[in-house]
């Protein structure tokens, strides 16, 4: 083709694809103004992403040089010239969220994802990113995550939707410092321990969790309060409503609702079979007659602590404590398969707070701020030494209010997460509005395994005639 006919066929052409692009700026000019002033500034840096990238992947050291001309260019090259070598630069394909953007890229011969993670600082700055990260997306791709504000520096609301969760199984908790979805799925996990220093959000996961679960009849919770004397004071005075029991600082009530919930969990571990037809409630899923049992204990060290003195008060609270303790490992121990949740809370990281032998079988750890590494390492284990990034002692700043350190869930290290706030009215009006679900697992237990229970096992009496669920 000549230049000549070149120039008489480009009009038509340009009529031909005019309209698509004007359908697409109009698609994105839409978005644009219907958007909130973040989303726009990510739409805005997208658009910057995707103009520099040629120039900016050669700049970083993401592009190779292909000298060997391809069958086009060695056609129409003069013989007596040589065709000239081809710069190849990763195709980038890329979505603006609220907090920035993420490009997928495909790796090219000697670009892989080592070069795109030694270039992630220089892709920080050239795309005004607080943090940018690379992880491999498949054979031959990376996903590059970089964010433009800080996910952990945005403190986030959430208002609960009033409608139950599609998944029981999996507890959302927040967005990680690449403003990625954290969850925990909890079919694996029999127990919680969220630590961290006053005032720096442990109820308020917690309360967001209730609020969440609470129009499910699926869920029962019981919560035992270390800070209050009742049940009109406090952090869950709101949510009373939906719990089917709630007992303060006193020992010996904690004691009831601790040997109450062991007398569940060996009731079901004895008919789960019966009832369910399988040795693990998970693999039917909580239902409204066996829904997963949560037991909540804020402040847990109220329950637990070291009673030191010889008088007989002091003997007494000693011997309350250290059958919580029993109780409460048992429930951690045995609960899961028979959809049985403990999560403890507690201000103090110490031995005697959540005892180590319930914080070690207990998978998911999470600590809000630390005074001490002492402190993280009781919350979260040895390990958290080796990453001092994720450590919670960096989290003491009022900026960090509702950012937690947790264990990551599929791969090595720690996560810093930010939880997002829920208001006390709207966990109020949650709990009202679900009031009526609220109901004790034990009558619906007694209901539909009574007449094997009744001729079965004796309950009150220890382990005895059936193996333990898987
Ligand atoms: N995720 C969050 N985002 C923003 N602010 C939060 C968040 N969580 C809690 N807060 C703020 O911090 C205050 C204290 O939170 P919360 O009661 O959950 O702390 P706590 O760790 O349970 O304290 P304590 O140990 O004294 O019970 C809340 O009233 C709220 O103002």
């Amino acid at each position: 083709m000549t230049l000549q006919e070149l120039y008489e066929i480009a009009p038509y052409v340009a009529v031909a694809v005019l309209p698509v692009f004007a359908v697409r700026a109009l698609v994105w000019g839409v978005r644009y103004l219907t958007a909130d002033p973040m989303m726009r500034a990510s739409l805005r840096q997208a658009v910057r992403v995707r103009r520099t990238w040629k120039r900016l992947a050669q700049m970083a050291g993401l592009s190779v040089t292909d000298k060997m001309p391809t069958a086009l260019a060695a056609l129409t090259t003069d013989t007596d010239k040589t065709p000239k070598p081809r710069v190849l630069t990763p195709a980038l394909k890329v979505k603006p969220d609220r907090f920035g953007v993420v490009a997928q890229a495909n790796c090219l011969p000697k670009v892989g994802l080592e070069e795109f993670q030694k270039a992630a600082p220089y892709l920080a700055d050239a795309w005004r990113c607080a943090r940018v990260s690379v992880l491999p997306d498949g054979p031959g791709q990376v996903v590059i995550r970089g964010v433009r504000v800080d996910p952990l520096l945005t403190p986030t609301d959430h208002v609960p939707t009033g409608e139950a969760p599609e998944d029981l199984a999996t507890w959302f908790l927040g967005v990680d410092e690449y403003a990625q979805p954290v969850t925990v799925g909890l079919s694996n996990v029999p127990g919680v321990t969220v630590a961290g220093l006053p005032g720096y959000g442990k109820t308020s996961l917690i309360n967001k969790f209730i609020c969440d679960c609470a129009p499910a009849p699926e869920i029962q919770f019981a919560v035992a309060d270390g800070k209050v004397s009742g049940a009109h004071e406090g952090d869950y005075a709101d949510l009373m409503d939906r719990l089917f029991a709630f007992v303060g600082d006193d020992l010996e009530e904690a004691n009831a609702l601790f040997k109450r919930l062991v007398k569940l969990r060996r009731g079901r571990s004895t008919s789960i079979q019966e009832v369910l037809g399988v040795k693990n409630m998970w693999h039917v899923g909580p239902s409204e007659n066996w829904p997963l049992t949560v037991l909540i204990i804020d402040e847990a060290h109220t329950y637990f602590r070291d009673y030191k003195g010889n008088d007989p008060a002091t003997k007494k609270l000693a011997a309350l404590a250290s059958e919580n303790a029993r109780l409460v490992e048992d429930l951690v121990k045995k609960g899961r398969s028979v959809g049985i949740l403990v999560i403890l809370a507690t201000q103090k990281s110490t031995g005697d707070a959540i005892p180590t032998f319930i914080r070690d079988v207990c998978p998911v750890g999470l600590s809000f701020a630390q005074k001490t590494a002492e402190a993280s390492v009781a919350a979260l284990g040895e390990d958290i030494r080796n990453w001092p990034d994720a450590n919670p002692v960096n989290l003491q700043d009022p900026a960090y209010v509702g950012v937690a350190s947790m264990t990551a869930q599929d791969r090595p290290g720690f996560t810093r997460i930010r939880t997002p706030y829920v208001d006390d009215a709207h966990a109020a009006k949650i709990a009202n509005g679900t009031a009526h679900l609220a109901y004790d697992p034990q009558i619906l237990l007694d209901h539909y395994a009574g007449a094997y229970l009744e001729t079965g096992v004796d309950l009150d009496k220890g382990e005895e005639g059936r193996p333990e669920a898987a």
